[in-house]
Order: C-alpha cells, then structure tokens, then sequence
C-alpha cells in the first residue's frame, strides 16, 4: 500500500494547500509547490503579486511553472510576458543561453531566449516572474538575460521564497516556505 505523504500546510492568496514533503537529499526535505493544475490559486496568487508591483513594461518568467503565473498576471495587468525556454526550439532565432541550476531538478538547464524576445525587451522595465525562489539561480539567470537583452529589473515577483530567500530585501513575494532540514 502507498504511504500518506507528509504534508505542510501553506496559506497564500488567502487559500490553503497541503505541499508534499519531497527529498532533495539525505539532509534536506522541501514542500512540493506545484501550481499546474491548480487555476484557483493561480488566479489568486497572480492577483495578490499585481497589487505589490508598479512601474515596469513586460513580464518575464522561465519554463515551466513560472508560465501560468506569468500568464495570469499578464491577463491582470494587460501588460505582455516573455517566456525564456528551457530546450532550443528550431523555431527560435539565434537564443542567447544562460545555464542554471535549481534546487529542484538534479541536472543543468540552460535558459534559452531567442532574438526577437532579446530585442523586445531592450530599453524595457522587466518584472521578472516565477513561482519560487529559493537558491536564487533560476531568478539570476533571468536577471542576467533580461541585462543581456538591454533591459532593466524592474522587480522580481515570486509566490513564494524558501528558506534564506525569505530574507532578501530584492524580492517581492507573498509567503516564506521553509525549508525541512533533516
Ligand atoms: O531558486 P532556485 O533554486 O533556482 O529554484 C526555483 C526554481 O526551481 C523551480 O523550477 P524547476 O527547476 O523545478 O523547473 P520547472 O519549473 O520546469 O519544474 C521553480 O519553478 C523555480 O523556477
């Protein structure tokens, strides 16, 4: 028979959710935020984030669960979002690459943004969008394409911030997710 995960209760946006506890590894456990799927809290989430941000052009976020969020928020605001790649499509002209490592996948991934989304964001305030911060590289590889494309961080939008992120003064984000240290 399947074990009962262990759950860590999260209130956001004015919902509740029970996160999975996942293994990283032998010393630490994370809660499992996944918004796929989950439209009410996308919906919400995206509504709770546009009331604490102003002053930027387009929204930019990266494969693959900053694109809901991204999505709504752009509904919200009318404003257009950019989505970096995570696999080189043949369709996309001359990507600019930024290799980044997550706390939540075991391998490399490359960012990929292609010329024409390079150049729209040149001149632009970019607000850069995920679902969570945590290490932070997935959020400096964003930065550091928005800076290649010629554009200027106009903020940094997160549901949530686990562990140390919680702690940045660089972030705006609804709710701290700890991190189970074991
Ligand atoms: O601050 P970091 O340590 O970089 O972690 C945060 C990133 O990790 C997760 O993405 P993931 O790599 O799991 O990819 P996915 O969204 O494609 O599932 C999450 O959606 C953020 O993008």
């Amino acid at each position: 028979m399947t074990q009962p995960y262990s759950t860590y209760e999260l209130e956001v946006a004015g919902l509740t959710r029970h996160l999975p506890i996942c293994p990283v590894n032998e010393h630490l456990d994370i809660a499992g935020f996944v918004i796929f799927s989950d439209v009410e809290l996308t919906i919400a989430c995206a509504e709770e984030l546009l009331k604490k941000v102003s002053d930027y052009d387009v929204l930019l976020t990266a494969e693959s669960k900053g694109i809901p969020l991204a999505y709504e928020m752009s509904r919200g605001s009318g404003k257009k979002y950019i989505l970096a790649r995570k696999s080189k499509k043949l369709y996309m002209r001359d990507p600019v690459a930024i290799d980044v490592k997550s706390i939540t996948t075991e391998k490399m991934q490359t960012l990929y943004l292609d010329v024409g989304d390079m150049e729209y964001l040149k001149g632009k305030r970019v607000l850069l969008v995920d679902d969570v911060v945590s290490t932070g590289e997935s959020m400096a590889a964003m930065e550091e394409l928005c800076q290649k494309a010629g554009g200027t961080v106009a903020g940094k939008a997160v549901i949530l911030a686990e562990g140390d992120a919680a702690d940045r003064e660089d972030l705006i984000y609804l709710e701290k997710l700890p991190l189970f240290f074991k």
